[in-house]
């Protein structure tokens, strides 16, 4: 009887206990986190629906968007969309803490597109997470890829480039044909990214060139038709259309075209050490890659991902920028006229402006910067918190995404006076000698955080001093070259685009190019 007794106990008493202890564990969990959650103060946030979070609150034009919600909850606001977690920041002293401050704790990125229809998912460098990978490739890209002496080196490529789109835009001029301002620019800015890459084989073999950006277009309005653009769109996974499978095919595309140009240089031989002139991006990224002792071994499928990057960063940023300016110059006469005085006044009207000339010429540096506060093509900037921290006062925890709102924070009123006009004077320090007035341009970049069309802090851009090199010299030799008569009208519309690069305009600049000084004949 004894013997039963106990072994019911047993039989009950056993499960019972374990089910008391699993309680204890579990509401002891449940009131340790609750009570942590609710110690933390979290930034403002609007108020959210069921699923879609904050969805609904965003259109299209998202820099735009994401102002108007910062005006009423603060410079550092929390969203929700879909299952994902972001901060939005909004002036400069918010942008500051997280590039310096913060620095290391929002130094990674995430990818935009979803691993199964980019085939190089992981191997990102500029899409990438902080750690050994991006760190090398950093060190690789400010010691060597885009260290000063092989940006020098370029100098023959971006103004060879420059001199073929002149002519372009001088036999349009003699035609009496307008041009699409935007598409030369894109094709110009194309050769230019793809002879610093290949310059030796392929430098005079446009069709490849002409590929690689069939095949960037392509990626781009692919990924914009899925929705990548919007990084958090949740439809994206499910590829109601196919475009998903079509991206696929692309990269795929790609894959061949990027693997055989490096088997050529591998069979033609690389060109080591640092010295010589002909050495471009690819022979230094092969050098690397063949390198035994290099910290990190890099994978082939690195190296191609890094100089399709290298494509995107590139090509549309400067091209889409020079376009502004242009548009911004045509819908400001005195300021067109008071730029192109100051190139007569030191280049004169016998030779083409060229990189040298720049120092020399700030108010041309001047309309340049002004265009890219204006009109910054990173107009959002995206980063990703990797460990719990305050920010302005507010807790973020780890894997909270940061959109940093370039576009919001170059037009602050409380850092900008007339936030939204075109001023380049803005950036001119006047200094009055004995006989006249001279100006210098303001210095601006990795001070002021209010600032900020390069990103900031140690994933700023690598492409800066390049981009800055292409576009002023261009710029210069459109208002030193050609008058601009905009098609169907004065004035050139300058309203933003939508989707995929917010900084991009509305229209394309439809432009008839007159020839006022011919340097190449
Ligand atoms: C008008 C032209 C350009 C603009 C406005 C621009 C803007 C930017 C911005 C805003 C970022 C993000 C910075 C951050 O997170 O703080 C960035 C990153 C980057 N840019 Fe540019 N960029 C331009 C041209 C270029 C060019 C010509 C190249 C290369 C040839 C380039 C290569 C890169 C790379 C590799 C990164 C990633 C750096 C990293 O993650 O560490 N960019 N750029």
């Amino acid at each position: 009887m004894a013997s039963a007794t106990s072994t019911l106990m047993e039989a009950y008493c056993f499960p019972f206990f374990i089910s008391l202890i699993s309680l204890l564990i579990v509401r002891w969990l449940i009131k340790r986190f609750t009570k942590s959650e609710a110690n933390l103060v979290f930034p403002p946030t609007p108020p959210a629906l069921p699923i879609i979070g904050h969805n609904y609150l965003l259109s299209s034009k998202l820099p735009q968007s994401l102002q108007t919600l910062a005006r009423r909850y603060g410079p550092l606001m929390q969203i929700r969309i879909g299952s994902s977690t972001f901060v939005v920041v909004s002036n400069a002293a918010v942008a500051k803490e997280i590039f310096i401050t913060h620095d290391l704790d929002f130094a990674s990125r995430y990818e935009p597109c979803p691993g199964e229809y980019n085939i190089y998912s992981g191997s990102g460098f500029m899409t990438g997470p902080y750690g050994q990978y991006w760190l090398f490739m950093k060190k690789l890209c400010v010691t060597k890829l885009f260290a000063q002496p092989q940006i020098d080196r370029f100098n023959r490529i971006r103004e060879q480039e420059i001199v073929k789109i002149l002519k372009s835009l001088m036999k349009r001029s003699r035609e009496g044909e307008p041009c699409n301002l935007g598409t030369e620019l894109a094709y110009m800015t194309n050769n230019v990214i793809f002879r610093m890459i290949i310059s030796k084989r392929l430098s005079e073999n446009n069709d490849e060139s002409k590929y690689m950006r069939k095949l960037a277009v392509e990626m781009t309005e692919l990924a914009a038709k899925l929705g990548v653009s919007k990084v958090f769109s949740f439809l994206t996974k499910m590829d109601l259309f196919g475009n998903g499978k079509k991206l696929k095919e692309v990269f795929r595309r790609y894959n061949e075209f990027a693997e055989q140009i490096m088997k050529e240089y591998e069979e033609n031989g690389i060109i080591n050490g640092g010295e010589n002139e002909d050495r471009d991006l690819m022979d230094i990224l092969l050098e690397t890659f063949r390198d035994r002792d290099a910290e990190v071994k890099l994978t082939r499928n690195q190296i191609k991902y890094f100089v399709l990057e290298l494509f995107f960063a590139s090509v549309d940023g400067i091209s889409t920028t020079i376009q502004w300016a242009i548009a911004e110059l045509v819908n400001r006469p005195d300021v067109f006229n008071k730029l192109r005085k100051e190139i007569d006044s030191v280049v004169g009207l016998t030779r083409l402006v060229k990189e040298s000339d720049v120092p020399k010429l700030p108010f041309l540096q001047a309309v340049l910067k002004e265009t890219m506060r204006l009109h910054p093509l990173g107009a959002i900037i995206h980063r990703e918190c990797v460990r719990d921290c305050k920010i302005n006062g507010f807790d973020v925890k780890a894997r909270t995404k940061a959109l940093i709102n370039a576009y919001a924070i170059m037009r602050d009123p409380e850092e900008w006076e007339n936030p939204d006009e075109f001023l380049p004077d803005r950036f001119l320090i006047k200094f009055n000698g004995n006989n006249d007035e001279h100006h210098e341009q303001m210095q601006m970049e990795g001070q002021d955080f209010g600032y900020i069309p390069f990103g900031g802090g140690s994933r700023a851009c690598v492409g800066s001093t390049h981009a800055n090199l292409v576009m002023r010299t261009t710029i210069g030799a459109l208002v030193q070259c050609f008058d601009w008569k905009i098609k169907g009208g004065e004035d050139v519309g300058i309203n933003v685009g939508s989707g995929s690069f917010p900084g991009k305009m509305e229209l394309p600049l439809i432009a008839y190019p007159i020839t006022r000084f011919d340097p190449l004949n």
